[in-house]
């Protein structure tokens, strides 16, 4: 499949369209008459909710209030807790190295870790030890889930009481209060003006605030409930996404130290050994264009789809209601037509003068979507991304160890299927 191309299929009754002409996805993802698929399965809606499993007027009420734009400013308050869930990720390989010159660990599963602390850290701050509890079991249900979606599915079958279906109801009843105490607590705090806004929670109940004093009226902000979905919505879309980010990244790097090694030297020029900070995070472009060509060769997100709910001309065509637009970022972002021959091969010095030049002013990359409904977490992730970057090579040199299998896996989102076993070394510089 090229851009030019478009391909119609059926599966059951839907009529699935795949789109990959750039044009035709930037009016598909600026209409706002379009909106985003439905989770089809209750049990994943009961699971992602908020924001990601919204539509309509509910999505737009939403969306007004957990908004990116908001988020995006208060990004530095959030760096300090970021930098602490690094160190102890580095502290704990400097502990496993010990005297020994070498390591090797696989690193996937403290990526895991670190990107749930950071999302614990920054979605509850003081609250995060009752956070990463609650994460821990919205863990376990995504897993039962996930058990529950693979097997057969008998209509009725999650009301009877297995012992599955008990512990996935305990889990529910569990999360609810403590999600409760937290939100009650903060907001008391808020009222006493003694609760900091460097989290998402304190900064959700915030502009919800604000939300319903403009409007004076409390059907216009969220019900703690809705505010409990938010939560979980930012574990579910946050929480995966930025480690396998983290995980290909350190990949690629392996397999092409000159870029391991420009990226490096890019980092101690701007912050030595030091912390790095805010402005100079923002200043780092090497290590930027290395994000962005991991992000366009293994977008965490594959594909995602957009539902026509009343009849929609698009460039020439014109579908009725009910079609499903299938956007698959990653065929697009590895189209010839788009990206040239080298579209396969690993070459960040694509994004050297930045997105629009690489793109050539086409939406050929989106691995965060785009337009109205881009990911709230788009600049979120790339700071986490960057500072746990910045701190792996300011401390160690790396490469692969030859037990790594490259095996890009889709499960929910794009991971290497088998780990990311990587050889560790103290960086000599
Ligand atoms: C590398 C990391 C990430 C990638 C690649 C990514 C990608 C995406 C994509 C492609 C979508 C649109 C999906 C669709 O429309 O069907 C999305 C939506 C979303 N993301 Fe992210 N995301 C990342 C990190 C995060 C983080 C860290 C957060 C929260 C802190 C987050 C929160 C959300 C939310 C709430 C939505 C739903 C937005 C809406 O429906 O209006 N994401 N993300």
């Amino acid at each position: 499949m090229h851009a030019g191309e478009k391909s119609f299929f059926w599966v059951g009754p839907t009529a699935k369209v795949l789109i990959m002409d750039p044009e035709l996805i930037k009016e598909i993802l600026t209409k706002n008459i379009i909106f985003k698929k439905p989770t089809p399965n209750p049990l994943a809606k009961f699971l992602v909710a908020g924001l990601a499993g919204y539509e309509g007027e509910k999505w737009a009420k939403h969306r007004k209030i957990v908004n990116p734009a908001f988020y995006a400013e208060k990004l530095k308050n959030m760096l300090p807790a970021m930098y602490i869930c690094c160190s102890e990720m580095i502290m704990k390989w400097e502990t496993l190295m010990g005297e020994t010159s070498c390591l090797e660990l696989d690193v996937q599963q403290y990526f895991d870790d670190l990107t749930s602390d950071v999302i614990s850290r920054t979605t509850f701050g003081n609250s995060h030890a009752d956070g990463r509890n609650i994460f821990q079991l919205q863990k376990e249900q995504a897993e039962l889930t996930g058990q529950v979606l693979k097997s057969v599915y008998i209509p009725g079958w999650r009301f009877l009481p297995t012992k599955r279906n008990r512990r996935m109801k305990r889990i529910d009843n569990e999360l609810r209060a403590l999600f409760v105490d937290i939100i009650l607590e903060r907001e008391k705090a808020m009222k006493l003006g003694i609760s900091n806004d460097d989290n998402l929670l304190s900064m959700l109940l915030e502009s919800n605030r604000k939300e319903i004093q403009e409007q004076g009226n409390f059907k216009y902000g969220l019900r703690t409930d809705e505010v409990i979905e938010e939560c979980k919505t930012f574990y579910f879309a946050g929480q995966e996404s930025t480690s396998n980010l983290l995980a290909w990244t350190m990949i690629l790097l392996s397999m092409h130290p000159t870029w391991q090694l420009r990226a490096r030297q890019e980092v101690l020029q701007i912050f030595g050994k030091n912390k790095p900070d805010y402005d100079g995070l923002n200043r780092l472009k090497v290590v930027t264009m290395i994000i962005y060509e991991v992000l366009r060769l293994y977008p965490p997100a594959t594909i995602f789809t957009r539902v026509i709910y009343k009849e929609t001309k698009l460039g020439e065509m014109t579908f009725p209601s009910g079609v499903q637009l299938m956007l698959p970022i990653i065929l697009v972002h590895h189209d010839p037509q788009l990206w040239g021959e080298d579209c396969k091969e690993f070459n960040p010095q694509r994004f050297s003068e930045g997105i629009a030049k690489a793109t050539k002013n086409r939406l050929s990359f989106f691995p965060f979507s785009w337009g109205p409904r881009i990911c709230i977490g788009n600049n979120f992730a790339l700071m986490e991304a960057k500072i746990a970057l910045t701190m792996i090579l300011q401390n160690f040199d790396f490469e692969l160890s030859p037990s790594y299998i490259h095996a890009p896996s889709y499960v929910v989102t794009h991971k290497p299927q088998h780990g990311v076993n990587i050889i560790l070394r103290k960086a000599c510089t």
